[in-house]
């Protein structure tokens, strides 16, 4: 799906590299006595063609600020910026795919293209060839229960790179996938994205999956989530997932892990008092 996140300024809070800016960003649900305090305040900068990834315990809010950068949900507080270029810079990948299941799979890998009113003859060209970068091209006039689960998860990552969109929020868009499948995936997007060199916002709960594919990874805390820490995985570009199976790898996701491990034994101590 496309977005229009809130805001759009032209040089993100005056900086010319940064892309997503977000001030003192605050949510929360509901009134009273069930007031939830989801997220923030949070303060971020995301330079343009970075590929970053948020970890955090569950319910920490991060689909909550992925969904404000995309637009869909407003800032109780602070706010949110996007050096944009275009009207609908950003584009949202789910877990669960969110493709419809009525229309064929070129007919979903065109959605945003026919809501942008992008001729036909060129919206099915520009869908067949993400449908072809994908391994999906000869799938074009099947229908999405015909395929597996890893290929829903490639239509719904072809139709929101199809509207070539400034800005790519994923949010943990492997999780429902097994894990060969899941790692296959990683790889795929790992060359895409480092084809093009889009900006990436990438919600995950694997230490694995962060390390592969960002540049940077933010750590979050329990709800309501703020970034407690960050690390830039020192693994040159272009990578691979052969990056996997090196010492700094496996280093550095021990010390994620212990960065997390008591935000996730402190949410689950709230999830479950
Ligand atoms: N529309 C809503 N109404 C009420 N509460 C909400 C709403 N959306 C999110 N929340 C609450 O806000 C908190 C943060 O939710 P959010 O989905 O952003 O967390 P998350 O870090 O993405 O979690 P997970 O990793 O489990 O997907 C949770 O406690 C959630 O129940």
């Amino acid at each position: 799906m496309t977005a229009t996140p809130p805001d759009p300024v032209t040089g993100g809070a005056g900086a010319p590299d940064v892309k997503i800016h977000a001030a003192d960003v605050e949510r929360h649900f509901g009134r009273g006595a069930k007031r939830v305090d989801a997220l923030g305040p949070l303060d971020l900068d995301i330079r343009t063609g970075e590929f970053c990834c948020i970890v955090g315990p569950s319910g920490c809010g991060k689909s909550t600020f992925l969904r404000i950068v995309a637009g869909l949900v407003r800032p109780t507080a602070g706010r949110v910026e996007i050096a944009a270029n275009s009207p609908h810079p950003a584009a949202m990948v789910f877990q669960n795919y969110g493709i419809s299941p009525w229309k064929t799979v070129l007919a979903n890998v065109r959605f945003g293209l026919d809501i942008q009113h992008v001729p036909r003859k060129e919206a099915d060209a520009r869908a067949r060839d993400w449908l072809g970068r994908l391994g999906l091209a000869q799938f074009a006039d099947q229908y999405p229960a015909a395929l597996s689960g890893g290929m829903q998860q490639r239509v719904s990552i072809a139709r929101a790179l199809a509207v070539e969109p400034e800005i790519l929020l994923m949010d943990e868009p492997f999780a429902a996938l097994d894990a060969q499948l899941r790692t296959i995936l990683q790889d795929e997007l790992l060359e895409v994205c480092q084809a093009d060199q889009r900006t990436v916002l990438f919600v995950t709960h694997s230490l694995e999956e962060a390390l592969l594919l960002g540049d940077r990874v933010l750590v979050m805390s329990s709800r309501p989530g703020r970034i407690i820490a960050e690390r830039v995985p020192p693994f040159a570009r272009p990578r691979t997932g052969a990056v996997r199976t090196s010492p700094e790898f496996a280093e550095m996701q021990a010390e994620l892990w212990a960065l997390l491990r008591g935000e996730v034994e402190t949410a689950t101590a709230g999830a479950t008092s």
